[in-house]
């Protein structure tokens, strides 16, 4: 298991803050990162993978991302991808330098646990955009990784093929990778080992869902009334889904 030791992150472009002392240790599992548009997230997954300059300090047991680097897998939420290149050589290209060979039966493995074996030898132009998003999974763990981070992985995807990434990052995080998502989708924070919210680059509240979400957080960070869905869930929606069959 990675631990992930944040201390004091400050990142600023011309002046503006875009994080703001942001502290916090995830020892293990499965942390999903919340908050608004332009909160900080994506910002703080760079941070996280070594791909931004920041002041204070970003551990991943006991190293500096940079040094980390080849045990680390990071998916952008819109990576440019070549259009034109087959399934197999997105996967190619995320191991340049791979740990050991076997990183084309893991990508063909995990494909075919959406049950989309033939995208590797489809170009990327062919592709849905759910299909893309999976292609970049199965890409990202065919590297072994020992940290994985993934930027919006269930955006464009079905229930089905959400609640499948969600399985898998449960599982992943049980085999000892520790996997960190920053996700829009608030009511699969309930499955979270950690969550950490952002509110205008800074951490408002950081633990394991339970303690860390509430009502009324969740309605002040967003914006609009945000109500529990049930009392024994840690798992969250907009009152205005929840309000018209209550009555
Ligand atoms: N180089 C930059 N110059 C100016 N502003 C920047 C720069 N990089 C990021 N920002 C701003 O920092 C804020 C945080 O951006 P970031 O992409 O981390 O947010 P986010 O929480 O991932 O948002 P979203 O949910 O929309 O993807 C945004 O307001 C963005 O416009």
């Amino acid at each position: 298991m990675v631990s992930v030791a944040v201390k004091n992150l400050s990142y600023e472009v011309n002046g503006v803050h875009i994080l703001n002392d942001i502290s916090f240790t995830h020892s293990s599992g499965l942390l999903m990162i919340i908050g608004p548009n332009g909160a900080g997230k994506t910002t703080l997954l760079r941070a996280l993978a070594g791909l931004v300059k920041f002041r204070g300090s970003v551990e991943l047991d006991g190293v500096r991302p940079e040094e980390y680097r080849r045990y680390i897998s990071y998916v952008p939420a819109q990576p440019s991808l070549d259009l034109m290149a087959r399934g197999l050589d997105v996967a190619l290209a995320m191991n340049y330098r791979p740990p050991d060979g076997l990183w084309r039966e893991r990508f063909l493995e995990v494909l075919g646990r959406f049950g989309l074996g033939g995208l590797a030898n489809r170009p990327v132009i062919s592709m849905s955009s759910g299909e893309q998003r999976l292609l970049l999974l199965a890409a990202a763990l065919s590297r072994d990784p020992r940290l994985l981070i993934l930027d919006e992985p269930t955006a464009f995807l079905d229930v089905t093929n959400r609640t499948k990434v969600i399985e898998l990052l449960q599982e992943l995080a049980g085999d000892g990778v520790s996997v960190v998502v920053a996700t829009h989708d608030i009511e699969y924070t309930a499955v979270a080992d950690n969550v950490a919210v952002l509110k205008s680059g800074r951490l408002v509240s950081f633990g394991p869902p339970r303690e860390a979400l509430s009502e009324e957080l969740l309605s002040d960070v967003y914006g609009i009334s945000i109500r529990r869905v049930d009392r024994n869930t840690p798992s969250y929606m907009p009152e205005l889904l929840l309000k018209r069959f209550s009555k």
